[in-house]
């Protein structure tokens, strides 16, 4: 029995759409479900954890929806101990990449009825749980701009949801005071000043494809933090072309640190995402917590690249 979580509004109401295909697709292959559409991430958590409590044995949960919408499944699959599927149906789908799963709706619920489980670590933070990464600083503040503007509202309404995450870039850009910052990584005291953005990340993009910590691997154990600091608006809008491709970790203001734990304390309280969601203001403490999770993923996954070095990552030290 699987049982379907479909998020109607992720994608700007891609969701709904994708669902119905896929709904059609399980009738033919007269498939075991339950499907369970939800309104919002606080009720999905409980919703969710209900409903798999009502049965020993499911093959798995498949998520209909984006990021934000697999973050608020994550805590009730780690303690039921049940696989993700995936069928992306967001903006980002950074989780879905990340595991080789096909956009396509047919062929990734081909990887969530026929694939392979792979183990999986999670984030914890603050209480709670995420996959991709939980981000400090001017992303978060880039997120919650956003989602408190007008314009958002008016970029959905025209389709041009991306259009509004650039407007929120620029804004942010102009309005957001870079400030002092503490990075502890694995117990090593790392001062940096001028902190733009402190991302400590499970896999190795956010943002639809942002490679912001391009050697991070889903089940290595570690988590990669990425740290911008010391750098000029110019400098750092320069950054966001370097970030597609991955190519910022070697610019001299960008500083990698790899570890099992980080917490990251500014100078001035900042706003905090995990998964794209808001989780709260002020210091962060994140622990990877390996192989919490199982995840359904296409057997022709392909190699993972080789990993880096052990301990701290290419420069520490500050800015
Ligand atoms: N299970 C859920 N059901 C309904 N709404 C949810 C759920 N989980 C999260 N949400 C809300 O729906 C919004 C959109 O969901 P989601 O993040 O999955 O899609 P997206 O933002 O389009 O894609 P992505 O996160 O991949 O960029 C979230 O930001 C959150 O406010």
């Amino acid at each position: 029995m699987y049982l379907f979580v479909i998020n109607p509004c992720s994608g700007g109401g891609a969701g709904r759409k994708v669902w119905q295909r896929i709904e059609r697709m399980l009738k033919e292959r007269g498939a075991e479900y339950e499907a369970l559409l939800t309104e919002s991430a606080s009720s999905a958590g409980r919703d969710v954890m209900q409903a798999l409590s009502r049965r020993e044995r499911w093959s798995a949960c498949v998520v209909v929806g984006g990021d934000g919408t697999i973050h608020s499944v994550l805590e009730a699959l780690r303690t039921r101990g049940v696989p993700l599927g995936i069928v992306p149906a967001g903006s980002g789908n950074d989780t879905a990449r990340a595991f080789g799963i096909p956009l396509e709706p047919e062929a990734a619920l081909d990887a969530a009825l026929t694939g392979i489980r792979v183990p999986a670590d999670l984030l914890a933070a603050n209480g709670g749980y995420t996959l991709t990464a939980v981000a400090s600083g001017f992303d978060a503040q880039v997120a919650e701009n956003v989602n408190a503007s007008r314009y958002k509202r008016l970029c959905n309404t025209l389709h041009a949801g991306q259009l509004a995450y650039l407007i929120g870039i620029l804004h942010t850009l102009i309005t957001f005071k870079p400030c002092g910052a503490s990075v502890l990584c694995d117990g090593q005291e790392h001062r940096f000043e001028g902190v733009w953005l402190a991302s400590v990340c499970n896999l190795p993009s956010y943002g639809g494809g942002l490679l912001i910590a391009p050697q991070a691997r889903p089940d290595d154990g570690r988590l990669d933090v990425c740290v911008v600091h010391g750098c000029s608006r110019m400098q750092l809008l320069r950054l966001f072309p370097t970030v597609l491709k991955g190519s910022h970790v070697s610019l001299p203001f960008v500083t990698m640190l790899r570890g099992t734990s980080a917490a990251v304390h500014f100078d001035r309280e900042q706003p905090a995402i995990g998964d794209g969601e808001s989780i709260g203001r002020g210091a962060l403490a994140v622990r990877c917590e390996p192989g919490a999770l199982a995840v359904l993923a296409p057997p022709a996954r392909g190699p993972a690249d080789p990993a880096p070095q052990e301990g701290t990552g290419s420069r520490a030290g500050g800015a």
